[in-house]
């Protein structure tokens, strides 16, 4: 299997805040990761290292076999929490957009999953409930062909039906020559498509494994070791 990021002894600080530590793991391609955490645990702060979007404070990184540079950002696509889509855009031009901006955009797919989504071509995105606009998102950013694919919280503040829908697509669109990385605290929506998973707390790994392993040895579910290993987080 290749290895598409390595991280070895990863450090991040905010000041005095510590935000990640002696992070050190290998992400190989044809596998899904859960970063799985409390509020506050890291998450983002290593997918924004990823993404090139921060810097480590020591430690090494290589995505693509590159440390993260304008190179590897074109490899990386990041979907992070926050909305990013032009709000006065129709969503046929925030396709449009995402088009323009990225070589790897794939319109086919694009419009597959838009219509899979059941999002209207000519619909303004400020005019999108939040599921509508977190659909346009996950579709946008998965559209691309990238080797690493990050989704931050995807299935936050949605609907199941919404849940179970983004869940199927991103089943269904993962490329086995890229790795998927997905953040959430939201443990038993996402524990079924997992295939390996990665807890961390305060920074550090706690544990981590391939989500079949670990329910095996320990005769639980991932939910239920995640509410185990952050009792008192
Ligand atoms: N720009 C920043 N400046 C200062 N501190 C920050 C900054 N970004 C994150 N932190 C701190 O770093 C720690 C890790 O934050 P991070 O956002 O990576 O966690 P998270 O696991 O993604 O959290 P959540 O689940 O709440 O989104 C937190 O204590 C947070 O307050």
């Amino acid at each position: 299997m290749s290895i598409l990021i390595n991280c070895i002894n990863l450090n991040k600080k905010y000041m005095s805040k510590v935000a990640l530590e002696e992070f050190t793991l290998k992400f190989e391609a044809g596998k899904i990761y859960g970063i799985l955490g409390p509020n506050g645990s890291g998450k983002t702060t290593l997918m924004k290292i990823i993404a090139d979007l921060h810097k480590q404070s020591s430690g090494e990184i290589t995505v693509c076999g590159n440390k993260p540079s304008h190179e590897t950002r074109s490899k990386v696509a990041y979907m992070p929490t926050e909305n990013f889509i032009y709000g006065w855009m129709k969503v046929k031009d925030s396709i449009a957009f995402y088009k323009d901006m990225y070589a790897d955009f794939d319109m086919e797919k694009a419009l597959d999953l838009m219509n899979f989504m059941e999002l209207d071509l000519n619909q303004k995105v400020s005019s999108l409930s939040t599921g509508q606009r977190a659909r346009l998102k996950i579709s946008l950013t998965i559209s691309r062909r990238a080797e690493v694919v990050m989704l931050d919280e995807p299935l936050n503040g949605l609907d199941p039906i919404s849940r179970t829908k983004i869940k199927e697509c991103i089943i269904e669109q993962f490329d086995e020559n890229s790795v998927m990385i997905l953040s959430t605290h939201l443990v038993t929506e996402i524990e079924q498509i997992l295939d390996e998973v990665v807890f961390l707390g305060k920074g550090r790994i706690v544990l981590q494994g391939r989500a079949e392993d670990l329910r095996f040895e320990r005769g639980k579910s991932v939910e239920d070791i995640y509410r185990e290993v952050f009792a008192h987080a």
